[in-house]
């Protein structure tokens, strides 16, 4: 029986064409993403379904079926989708990650201008007739200073775009290295500075937990008075309310508004007030980009349903047929060797080494790098996969070396990754056995044993008796439950490693108590995707 593909949002029909010319069968809905209703009802008949912002993938609807294999996002922003739900279902979620990056940095680029020179009021009053010339005074862009939150793929097109119209740009990205900043020609600052100095400023980061109400109202104080403030990444990104305050009050001169808190945003604190620019979610939206994410999604859905080859996957890694069924363990170890760097890190990364020993030397060490950087990555950005962090790291300046070498010990092989900032180096080993289950063999030169599971707490301490009691005293007493447990140390009292296995994610309020405790060297709550 052939595959069977779902369109439930507006995407270019160049997708159905292909699905059809690659013998996949395809039904065509491009408003059904706004009815949840009828998207649960049909689901279950379906193999694929192809989306873009409209269609809302939540845990409810996956539970409504259970033929569904891939759901591909043409763009970039996975937000709309439940990722660990998919998951948890095994259905693949893929995404374009830079078809629409140049097309939404032109729209960025646009609502600046917009703003700056109050074109849509001034259209509207000429069109009414009424030739008002001298309501509508303007500002240079010209020698301004631009604040790019978040210099990524689309935040770097728009700092060369602002650059090339002379205007000088500051760049806050936790992950932004001094030299990937020099090239770029900004200038890498911090939050506040950035706050302090833009005339301009423009998000391009995604939502995430850190990025939520990023400029929120204490935020907004923060910034220089008469700033204008371009979002074309989330809503959310934003507080609304408090802009509209910081708007009325006329500390901030302007804004440019593509995406909303609500979408599709039919109320806002932002809208009819004068001087905010607003477009309904149109940065993706130009001829071009829909053809790319159009084409490119049909192709991957296609070659997954028809090969089980993956490509562009936000939640598995990219690897032909043929490499998953030996590699599947070891690109995940990879990963989940990443994740724990990426989330012990947060300063810049400027280097990842990649060391093979054994057997493991001799597998396809690209998809296996891909894997470890993309798991460093998703600690600052979900939406990235294994196709776009290794160039998203290429992108930040980030040397990656890799190493391999025969059996040197008692594993039969190994993966060690090491990640160097200025500040220091962290490293950790893993293998996976013969159960094909990944675990964690070496932190800080430690030698552990440790399985990976979905939420773990990490803590380091001088070797000294009572921790274990005092680890378990304060669980208990707090209601979290320990699944496992697992300890490392050099030697006696030196540095101790402690895993735990918990059953939901760390409460960070326990964290605390146990930072208080004043017992402990590091105590660090850590994710895995574990499928
Ligand atoms: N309006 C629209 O139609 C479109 C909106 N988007 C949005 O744009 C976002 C950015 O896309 P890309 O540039 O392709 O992603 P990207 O992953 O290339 O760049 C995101 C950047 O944000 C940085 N970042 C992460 N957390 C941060 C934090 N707390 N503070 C400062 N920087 C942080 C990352 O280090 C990264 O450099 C997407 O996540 C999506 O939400 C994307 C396409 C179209
Ligand atoms: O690609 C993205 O992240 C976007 O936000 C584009 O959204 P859209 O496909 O236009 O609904």
């Amino acid at each position: 029986m052939a595959p069977k593909v779902l369109v439930s949002d507006a995407l270019s029909e160049t997708a159905v064409q292909i699905f059809r010319d690659r013998g996949i069968e395809v039904d065509f809905m491009p408003t059904l993403g706004k009815d949840k209703e009828k998207l649960a009802e049909i689901i279950g008949n379906y193999d694929g379904l192809a989306i873009r912002s409209n269609t809302k993938v939540t845990a409810k609807l996956l539970e409504s079926t259970d033929r569904l294999k891939v759901i591909a996002r043409a763009g970039i922003g996975v937000d709309n989708v439940d990722i660990p739900a998919a998951s948890k279902k095994g259905v693949i979620v893929m995404n374009t990650p830079f078809g629409n990056s140049i097309t939404t940095a032109e729209h960025a680029i646009a609502m600046m201008f917009a703003v700056a020179r109050q074109l849509p009021e001034a259209n509207a009053s000429t069109h009414a007739g009424k030739w008002e010339k001298s309501r509508f005074m303007g500002v240079e862009l010209f020698n301004k200073t631009l604040g790019v939150i978040g210099a990524g793929n689309i935040g770097g097109i728009v700092c060369d775009r602002a650059l090339g119209i002379q205007m000088k740009v500051v760049a806050y990205d936790p992950f932004l290295s001094e030299e990937r900043a020099k090239q770029m020609g900004v200038t890498k600052v911090e939050l506040d500075e950035l706050l302090a100095r833009a005339d301009f400023i423009t998000l391009h980061v995604p939502l995430t937990d850190k990025t939520r109400n990023i400029l929120g109202a204490e935020n907004l104080a923060k910034t220089k008075p008469g700033v204008r403030i371009i979002n074309c990444a989330r809503g959310g990104l934003v507080d609304e309310a408090a802009l509209a305050d910081a708007l009325k009050s006329g500390h901030v001169a302007g804004a440019a508004f593509d995406v909303f808190e609500t979408e599709p945003a039919t109320e806002s604190p932002l809208f009819n007030l004068p001087n905010v620019v607003c477009t309904p979610h149109l940065g993706a939206s130009t001829a071009e980009a829909q053809e790319n994410v159009a084409l490119q999604v049909a192709e991957q859905m296609s070659d997954y349903l028809l090969t089980g080859a993956v490509q562009n996957a936000l939640n598995m890694p990219s690897v032909t047929a043929e490499e998953a069924a030996v590699m599947g363990p070891w690109l995940k170890l990879a990963e989940h060797l990443g994740a724990f760097v990426g989330q012990m890190t947060d300063e810049p990364i400027k280097a990842i080494n990649v060391l093979y020993d054994g057997h493991v030397a001799d597998m396809n060490l690209a998809a296996l790098n891909c894997s470890a950087i993309a798991g460093i990555m998703k600690a600052t950005n979900p939406d990235v996969n294994m196709v776009s962090a290794p160039i998203a790291a290429k992108e930040r300046g980030i040397q990656v070396a890799t190493t391999s070498q025969g059996k040197s010990g008692v594993f039969d092989a190994f993966i060690k990754l090491t990640v160097v900032t200025d500040k220091r180096e962290r490293s950790i080993a893993g293998t996976c056995f013969s159960d094909g289950k990944p675990r964690f063999i070496q932190i800080k030169g430690i030698n552990i044993d440790a399985e990976i599971g979905a939420h773990m707490l990490y803590t380091t301490n001088e070797d000294v008796p009572g921790i274990i009691g005092l680890l378990g005293m304060t669980m208990a007493k707090n209601e979290v439950n320990i699944a496992n447990f697992t300890l490392g140390r050099t030697g006696e009292g030196k540095e101790a490693i402690a895993i735990l296995y918990l059953d939901q994610p760390m409460d960070q309020k326990v964290v605390k108590l146990l930072e208080g405790t004043g017992m402990f060297l590091q105590v660090k709550p850590l994710e895995f995707d574990v499928i």
